[in-house]
């Protein structure tokens, strides 16, 4: 009997639970769920109340595109985001709505602005008023007359004229304000927050062009109508949150100490005490601060990755595949609050006194549910998953551990088909950032790939996330501890699992894209590759991918002007001319991270020396086509892989082949 597995549209059935966010008594919680249609091809997202004491739940709006609802802390209103359809004549205008609405009238709602994004958005602790980052200035030029950095922006398009500024929202009158923080030209605020006794703003904003990624603190004071800067040149997150007593401003990032491989921290800066140094309160732990774990079932969602509760710092950290929630005070160690166990806390938010917790939490064979917890007592409220979890086989991964050959260890893990699948050939999958993990996010193409027959292996080599910042840094060396701790991986996995050499896949998606790309210029160990989102040319990276330009530099060491050879070097378009893998290229013709021009040079160079390629273009998609793309695009992309992989390591196409010469026959 052939087992009812997972497939390419069994991406229909998933649940997709978002933003959990608790009202300040702790008694209800409002959070999105949102559901993949594919014939319509769109996300259908609503928002949803639940009663924490009784599980009761009700629609608070119906959607069809409804998300983020934030409480005010009157415990009564809410603001949330609604995305408006806008027909050719209306490209240009704000695509959202911040609307407002009161927690006991479902489906009720009133407008406050029309806005092209929103960045962040803070209560007043009156509940009159919002301090909100908003994207203005969005551009719709026929020819774009660019005269600015960044030109573009992955899933925003050309943002050459945008930039973030803070603004006071009356959600009233809908009445809006800009935050006047200096002489500034140019900003872009990351983040914004405001002080529990009122009296202050907090803001994080970029205010150099050129370097994007220093970012300044200011507090802006609303009885004086003044903005004082309280800290310069930091970087990371950029997120921030005051203090109870509205005195400490904790900051989640870093000073790029290893540049971009450098965990975020939560840095705590006195308000009162200006120019002293900030205590870092998770330096000990070597940890990044937010969660990295990769899932392609998420929502998108508003909740800080800081709070800031009477007992404590709450945030996430990835740690060896897993996310725990941690507390953290000044002149202490963080602590673990919440243990998922094989699984990650993706979002969470707690009440003031930080006696209760909502969270999402997921696991490699569970989409996101929502939990709440009361000191160390964590229950499950939602069931969205559970039934067609039930009726599908879903394997569950082993994890491995394998000591590199430099001594370090590497921890990986291994799905298998569900039992009564037939086995075909296993893949190994690598993932993106490079600092991300895998681990124990819930990933529906690795039980697509499982259920069509192959074992997926996924490792979390050198450079990854959930280990020490020094594991994370691998600048200058791409492609060599790497590549070697992936290697080692593949030899480990064939030699313990007897998995069979002459029928592996190698596959990824951005830097596991970079990385494919290279795996197949530097060995014939695969059969056949799938290189997603990739990165084949550092020469022709820098300078277009929106991460900035300084990118390449800081993670290759190398510019076009500075060691050009070492770009070459370090790019798998060098050693194209060595491959023999068959590889399927899959790229979105809007990936402004790693733009069309590095799957096109590769297919070119693939095609000129006779390697079986073939090049997928997915229009009007992104960077993040495998995650968020329109529905029917993602179900299209499985497809292409199982096909590649069917022909590849099943022999599809020789059976085919054969079928049609004996046909001809
Ligand atoms: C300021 S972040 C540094 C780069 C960023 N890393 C985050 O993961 C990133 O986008 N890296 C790319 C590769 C780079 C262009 C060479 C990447 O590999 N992205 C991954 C990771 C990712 C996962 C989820 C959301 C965004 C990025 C990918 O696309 O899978």
């Amino acid at each position: 009997m052939t087992a009812r597995v997972l497939t390419p549209e069994t991406l229909r059935n998933i649940v997709l639970v978002s933003n959990p966010a608790i009202t300040p008594d702790g008694g209800k919680i409002l959070y999105t769920v949102a559901r993949i249609n594919i014939d319509a091809d769109t996300y259908e997202s609503s928002i949803s109340l639940l009663d924490v004491a009784t599980g009761f739940e009700e629609p608070l709006q119906q959607g069809p595109s409804d998300s983020c609802p934030i409480p005010a802390p009157n415990g009564r209103h809410y603001v949330f985001i609604r995305r408006v359809e806008r027909d050719r004549k209306q490209r240009g205008q704000p695509g959202l709505e911040l609307r407002f609405a009161s927690i006991d009238r479902p489906g009720a709602s009133r407008l406050i602005a029309r806005v092209h994004g929103l960045v962040s958005v803070s209560w007043s602790p009156d509940s009159l008023r919002l301090a909100a980052a908003i994207p203005v200035g969005l551009p719709d030029e026929d020819v774009k007359v660019v005269e600015t950095l960044p030109v573009w922006f992955n899933g925003k398009g050309f943002i050459y004229k945008t930039q973030v500024k803070p603004f006071i929202v009356d959600v009233y009158s809908g009445y809006m304000e800009e935050i006047k923080l200096d002489d500034v030209k140019w900003m872009q605020v990351a983040d914004i927050a405001w002080s529990p006794d009122g009296r202050k703003i907090a803001v994080t904003v970029s205010r150099v062009m050129e370097k994007p990624y220093l970012r300044d603190l200011y507090v802006y004071y609303l009885d004086e109508d003044r903005a004082e800067l309280v800290a310069e040149k930091l970087s990371g997150f950029g997120e921030i949150v005051w203090s109870p007593d509205s005195r400490y401003i904790a900051y989640l990032g870093h000073r790029r100490e290893r540049g971009f491989a450098t965990h975020n921290k939560i840095l705590v800066f006195d308000t009162e005490d200006r120019g002293s140094e900030p205590e870092c309160l998770t330096c000990s732990l070597d940890r990044n601060a937010v969660n990295t774990a990769n899932s392609d079932v998420r929502f998108s969602s508003c909740l800080k990755k800081l709070q800031w509760t009477r007992k404590g710092i709450l945030f996430v950290a990835s740690d060896h595949g897993r996310a725990p929630l941690y507390s953290v005070e000044p002149g202490s160690e963080p602590t673990i609050v919440i243990d998922p166990g094989e699984g990650v806390v993706d979002e969470f938010s707690a009440t003031p006194d930080g006696a209760r917790i909502a969270y999402t939490r997921m696991t490699a064979t569970e989409p996101r549910e929502v939990y709440v917890s009361d000191g160390g007592n964590a229950r499950r409220l939602t069931r969205h998953n559970d039934t067609w979890l039930s009726r599908y086989k879903l394997s569950k991964p082993e994890k491995f551990v394998f000591k590199a050959s430099d001594g370090v260890e590497v921890e990986g893990w291994i799905l298998r088909p569900p039992e009564g699948v037939e086995e075909k050939g296993w893949v190994l999958y690598i993932h993106g950032g490079p600092k991300t993990m895998f681990g124990y996010g819930f990933m529906h193409e690795f039980h697509v790939l499982a259920g069509r027959g192959y074992t997926v292996v996924y490792t979390n080599p050198r450079g990854s996330d959930g280990y020490s910042e020094e594991f994370a840094d691998i600048r200058c060396r791409y492609g060599e501890r790497d590549y070697q701790d992936l290697m080692e991986a593949v030899e480990y996995v064939i030699e313990r699992y007897r998995l069979p050499r002459d029928k592996a896949a190698v596959m990824g998606g951005s830097y596991g894209g970079f990385m494919t790309n290279w795996i197949i210029g530097h060995t014939d160990l695969f059969k056949a590759a799938v290189t997603m989102r990739s990165i084949s040319n550092w020469i022709s990276m820098y300078g277009t991918t929106d991460i900035g330009w300084y990118f390449v530099e800081d993670q290759i060491c190398c510019t076009p002007w500075r060691n050009f050879e070492h770009c070459w070097e370090k790019s798998p378009l060098k050693y194209a001319d060595r491959v023999k893998t068959p590889t399927l290229i899959i790229h979105s013709n809007e990936d402004y991270r790693c733009w069309l021009d590095q799957a096109l040079q590769l297919y070119t160079a693939l095609k000129l020396h006779g390697v079986e390629t073939r090049l997928a273009i997915f229009p009007n998609e992104n960077h993040d086509l495998s995650r968020s793309g329109k529905p029917k695009h993602r179900v299209k992309r499985l497809q292409l892989i199982l096909e590649w992989l069917d022909e590849h390591l099943a022999g599809k196409k020789e059976e085919e082949k054969a079928g049609r010469e004996a046909g001809n026959a």
